[in-house]
Order: C-alpha cells, then structure tokens, then sequence
C-alpha cells in the first residue's frame, strides 16, 4: 500500500474525571487514502467525536497519534476543516462575512480582494447559497446555515473535512439534499473526508469505507466495511442495488448483533463507577438513529 494521507496510530485516549482515569479509547488504528470519504459509526458515547477530535487537533491522544501528510497533528489547522453538527457560525455577521473570515485566516496574504470575493462566492455556489449573501444566521433556515458551514468549511481548501454528524439536526429531504451536494462536492474537489453519522443508510450512501466502533467505555475500531458502490450514487436507484442492502445489513448487524448494548463491565484503567458507562453519563440504553434501525430491524424480522 502507498503511504497513507491520514494515520492514527495507537490511539488511546484516557480523561481525568473525579472519579479517576476514564479510558474513552483503547489502541485505535486508521489509515486513510486521499480522496477517501469515511465515515465512523458506533452507538453513543463509544468515542467517535473523541477520534475527530483527535484529528482535528483539538484533543491530544494520551497515547500514540495522528500524522496528516507526515506531520504530526498537534493542534488545530485550517487543513482540517471541521463541520459540527449545529453550524456554529457568527451571528452578527452575514453569510458572506462568516465564509470571508474563514478565508482571511487562510488566503489573507496570498489572494488579492477580487480573487477572494470570486473565491468566497465560489464556495457559497457549491452549497447554493449565493442568494443569501447579506442574511444573517438568525434570518435564514437550519439547513441553509448548515449549508453556508460547509461552504465555510471548503473555502479553507482543507485537506481534510472532518464533519461530526453534519446532517442530524435536520429534515429527512433537507438532510438528502446536503448529502447529494456533498457526494458531488467531495467527487469534484477530491477532498479526504471523514464523518460521523448515526445512519446507517447515509453511511452507505456516502462511503467510500465504514468504520465500525465498539462500544465504550475502551473503544476500539470494531469492523471496517469498503462500499464498493460505483460513482455517482443515486439514493432513488441504489434502494434495490444487492451491494447497497448488504452492506447495510453488514453495518446493521455489527450494531445490532455485535455490538447490540453499549457494555458496562468492559474495562477501564479505573472504573470510576460501577453504574456508569462514563463520566458524562452516556446513556445505558442506545438512542441513535443507528439504534432506531436497530429496532426497525427488530420489528422486521418479529413480523417476518
Ligand atoms: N472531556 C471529557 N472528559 C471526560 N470524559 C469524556 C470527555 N469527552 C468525552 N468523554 C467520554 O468519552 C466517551 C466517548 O465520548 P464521545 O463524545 O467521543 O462519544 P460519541 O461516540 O461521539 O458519542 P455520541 O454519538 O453520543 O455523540 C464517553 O463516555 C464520554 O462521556
């Protein structure tokens, strides 16, 4: 295999609490190829946003490490562009302005006012949102200003686009529409992309690869599924395809079967205690979209 673009290697992450050492993560491994839409999928608080974190820079592995291109990820960078799964844009600035200090902080010295103006407008094309230049967040729509993050997002040109459930706050057509731009946006732009979901069908839909997590507490990479689904994907003609159902069955059984309960005797340098799986108190019983196909699933085969 070539040298990959993006590495974790050894990956454990332990974090202080009162009640002592709490290990979120247990010895995770990744390689990603450039261009590689991947997507990590786990029941809640196994430790998938501690992973993006650790990419993204934000957090610093207790053990082992990642490395983007050969260097060390320390801290954060505009090559690691994160979508979070509210928009967290500027309120008192508009679309336009909140898309231009994403690209000052990376282009100020290197293109001139006009190129950025085209640039800016550019990005805010792909998501088509270039009508609502001078909005503000609170007078435009979830989905609209999910949509202006992302634009944000690819005007830093990053390398890697980290998305921590980018879609799961909105509705089920707007939520299609974003992922069709992004599939066509991510074919154009060939950019590396990493993303959590809690559904299992836009898993499929989007990846070129799915990583499954184990449950916490010591989470570790569970299974790796390849979608050897061609491109474009279309959701409408995929429905049927015998590749698309089995790789959700593989990813439905992973959770389902596998990995059903998120474990409260797995183990912990220390256990902070007994009754819970976490400090912040992950919630015993699953709650994901993954866990409601889990159940789809349940009914399917009970009336089956
Ligand atoms: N700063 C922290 N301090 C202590 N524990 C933490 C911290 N951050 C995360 N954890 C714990 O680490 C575990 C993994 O959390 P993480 O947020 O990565 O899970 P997740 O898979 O992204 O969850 P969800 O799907 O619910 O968003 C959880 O048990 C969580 O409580």
């Amino acid at each position: 295999m070539t040298k990959p673009h993006l590495e974790l290697t050894g990956v454990h992450m332990a974090f202080d609490t009162p009640k002592g050492e709490f290990l979120a993560l247990d010895n995770v491994n990744l390689k990603i190829r450039k261009g590689e839409f991947v997507s990590l999928i786990g029941h809640s608080g196994c430790g998938k946003s501690t992973v993006l974190n650790i990419v993204a820079g934000l957090l610093q592995a207790t053990q082992g490490g990642c490395v983007l291109d050969g260097h060390e990820v320390n801290t954060p960078g505009p090559e690691r562009a994160v979508v979070f799964q509210h928009h967290a844009l500027m309120p008192w600035l508009t679309v336009y302005e909140n898309v231009e200090l994403a690209v000052n902080q990376v282009f100020r010295k290197t293109m001139s006012k006009a190129e950025k103006r085209e640039w800016i407008m550019h990005n805010l094309a792909l998501v088509n949102m270039q009508h609502a230049i001078d909005k503000r967040p609170g007078e435009i729509s979830g989905g609209m200003a999910q949509r202006v993050g992302i634009a944000r997002a690819l005007s830093m040109k990053p390398s890697v686009l980290l998305m921590d459930e980018p879609f799961g706050a909105l509705d089920a057509l707007t939520r299609a529409h974003l992922q069709d731009a992004l599939m066509s946006i991510q074919q154009e732009l060939n950019s590396t992309v990493i993303m959590i979901t809690h559904d299992v069908d836009e898993a499929v839909l989007l990846s070129d690869r799915i990583v499954m997590m184990t449950n916490g507490p010591a989470a570790t990479v569970g299974e790796e599924l390849t979608v050897e689904l061609p491109r474009p994907r279309n959701r409408v003609t995929l429905a049927d395809d015998a590749t698309y159902v089995h790789c959700r069955q593989a990813v439905l059984s992973f959770l389902y079967e596998k990995q059903s309960f998120p474990a409260k005797s797995q183990p912990t340098r220390a256990e902070p205690d007994a009754d819970t799986t976490g400090p912040t108190s992950s919630p015993a019983l699953p709650e994901t979209s993954a866990d409601h196909a889990v159940e789809e699933v349940t009914k399917e085969r009970a009336m089956a």
